[in-house]
């Protein structure tokens, strides 16, 4: 049972391998196409007791919409968010699994296993064609078996995963079946998606024979979404008829040698035009069609996209590939978002601060560690505010130039998150208490809060309904907080005004309302970043008052 392509796409075969191409023209944040009957959709072995094991969901109370999970009552390992999810997880596979999970706990006493063996002992385990086709069917799946072989290391961990699947699933061992099973794992390896969850960060792996077609590129016109057992394939810019569909299997925006290492196990060399010309993000924002879908954003001036404020004399690219690898020397495995983390990386990006390089990593996730971290904290929580602000207008328009994607919505709601605590603390007069900073104190009193999250919560509406799926907690949760803000009586006429803007913003009486109530102070937030991030992690000693 060889795939199908979705409606609107063909399978193809060029100078990639097999590939999938457009039949019609895409418009950029358009729907592609929805995959909902994946060969493997798991989570990742850690997040097995708290993740449904069928449906995915989270079952975590920072959810938007949390849900409760049960164990399976047989193996007390796979946990479910109902009977349905329960039930159907049996009747595709998990009767066999549970065996399994109770000889392992009997054995070993573990409840969960690595997701590889995991997903492995799901193929060798199942007998229907459904699951077994992709991998030995007429027209399986890539493997790359040649190259894995070639890499001493990853073909030796193979086996010892290929052993633990075969061992716990009760398949007989050869060596004819530990050669199949590891040829599996290459498949799962070079077609599973880490199925990355927006809201949660939990990630697992979903694997769907239509969806494995999609090549790869560092600039793709495609990307993914997850949404519990179904990935969505959404154009990121215009797609034209007969054009090659691509998505990055990796985070695009790292430089060349990061990107290369990422690809390493996917065992082809990059001839993308991010690659072939080694661009960097500002170069490759410059060029990107969709510029103009920014007007409708926290970055409406297109020209500091177009000619963005850099000095690149002073640095190249092989210094920042330097840059980038002595900051994930030291932040690997698990990305340390202490201060004294954060002094030492900041330490290390000083020539791209120099050159104003602010969207070029690995300045960007240094600031978003320290602004996560400061979220949390009842001392630091209202410095966070610029450096979202800051994130949202100097580094994530440039990283991801579509506004409707989920890293930008999510940036500007956290702000909005941030502005609705600083509005509670400016009304109770709390906020110079918490704050020493005289220039943040004085911007949050002149300004309008409550019209400010308006404004920013119509953004995160309207983007999510151009580029995510319509359940997507984000925008659901902003059109909650937008209806009650727009409820609170003496505030029809603002509440009228963001509106206006929100209908028509290019109407020039809109315009210079949204740049005097919401950009100027947005703005004038993220220009204290520069010196608050400075303060803190060149001298250390907290935050000096400024005007
Ligand atoms: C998920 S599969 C994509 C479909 C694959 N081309 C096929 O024929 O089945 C991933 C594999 O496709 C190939 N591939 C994907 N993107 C590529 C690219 N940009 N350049 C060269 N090969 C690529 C590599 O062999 C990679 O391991």
């Amino acid at each position: 049972m060889a795939p199908t392509a979705p409606s609107g796409t063909a399978f193809s075969t060029g100078p990639h391998g097999r590939s999938l191409i457009a039949t019609r023209d895409f418009t950029p944040g358009s729907l592609i196409a929805t995959f909902s009957s994946p060969v493997l959709a798991l989570p990742d072995g850690p997040s097995m007791k708290t993740t449904c094991n069928w449906c995915l969901r989270v079952g975590s109370d920072e959810n938007f919409d949390p849900v409760s999970l049960k164990a399976c009552t047989g193996c007390k390992a796979a946990v479910y968010c109902g009977a349905n999810c329960q039930r159907a997880h049996w009747k595709s596979g998990h009767k066999t699994e549970c065996k399994m999970f109770a000889r392992i706990r009997e054995t070993t006493g573990k409840e969960w296993l690595p997701t590889p063996v995991r997903a492995l002992a799901q193929v060798l385990m199942a007998n229907d064609k459904a699951t077994r086709d992709p991998f030995d069917g007429e027209d399986p799946l890539e493997g790359n078996v040649d190259e894995f072989k070639a890499d001493e290391q990853v073909w030796s961990d193979f086996e010892l995963q290929a052993m633990a699947a075969m061992t716990y699933s009760g398949v007989y061992m050869n060596e004819e079946g530990l050669a199949v099973a590891r040829k599996y794992l290459c498949q799962i390896q070079t077609n599973a998606f880490n199925r990355l969850d927006a809201d949660t960060g939990m990630s697992g792996i979903f694997l769907d024979s239509a969806l494995a077609r999609v090549n790869h590129s560092c600039v793709p016109n495609a990307f993914i979404g997850f949404d519990k057992r179904t990935a969505t394939l959404r154009a990121e810019r215009s797609i034209k008829e007969g054009e090659e569909i691509t998505i990055s299997y990796i985070e695009n925006d790292k430089p060349k040698s990061v990107r290369r290492e990422g690809l390493r196990l996917y065992h082809f060399e990059c001839d993308c035009p991010r690659c072939v010309g080694d661009l960097d993000v500002y170069q490759v924002a410059q060029a990107s069609p969709v510029i103009s879908l920014n007007s409708f954003s926290l970055q409406p001036n297109l020209s500091r996209i177009q000619e963005p404020a850099i000095d690149r004399s002073g640095i190249s690219m092989k210094e920042i590939e330097n840059i980038c690898k002595a900051v994930y020397e030291q932040t690997k495995p698990d990305q340390d978002n202490s201060i004294e983390a954060a002094q030492a990386r900041w330490k290390l990006c000083k020539p791209l601060v120099k050159a104003k390089m602010w969207a070029v990593e690995p300045l960007p996730t240094t600031i978003l560690l320290l602004a996560t971290n400061w979220q949390g904290s009842y001392k630091w929580v209202v410095y966070a505010l610029p450096l979202v602000c800051f994130l949202a207008t100097h580094c994530d328009p440039y990283k991801l130039v579509a506004p409707f994607m989920s890293w930008r919505i999510k940036g500007v709601m956290i702000i909005t998150k941030l502005l609705a605590l600083t509005g509670e603390l400016t009304s109770s007069g709390e906020l110079a208490q918490r704050c020493t900073h005289e220039g943040i104190v004085g911007v949050l009193a002149m300004a309008d809060q409550i019209t400010m999250c308006q404004a920013l919560l119509h953004i995160v509406v309207y983007q999510g309904s151009v580029g995510a799926a319509e359940d997507w907690a984000v925008p659901k949760e902003a059109k909650m907080m937008l209806k009650d803000l727009e409820s609170l009586p003496g505030r029809e006429n603002e509440a009228n005004l963001v509106k206006a803007w929100a209908k028509d913003p290019e109407n020039p009486e809109a315009k210079a309302f949204y740049e005097n109530e919401v950009l100027k102070p947005v703005n004038t937030l993220a220009s204290f970043a520069p010196e608050i991030l400075e303060d803190v992690l060149v001298h250390g000693q907290g935050l000096v008052v400024r005007r």
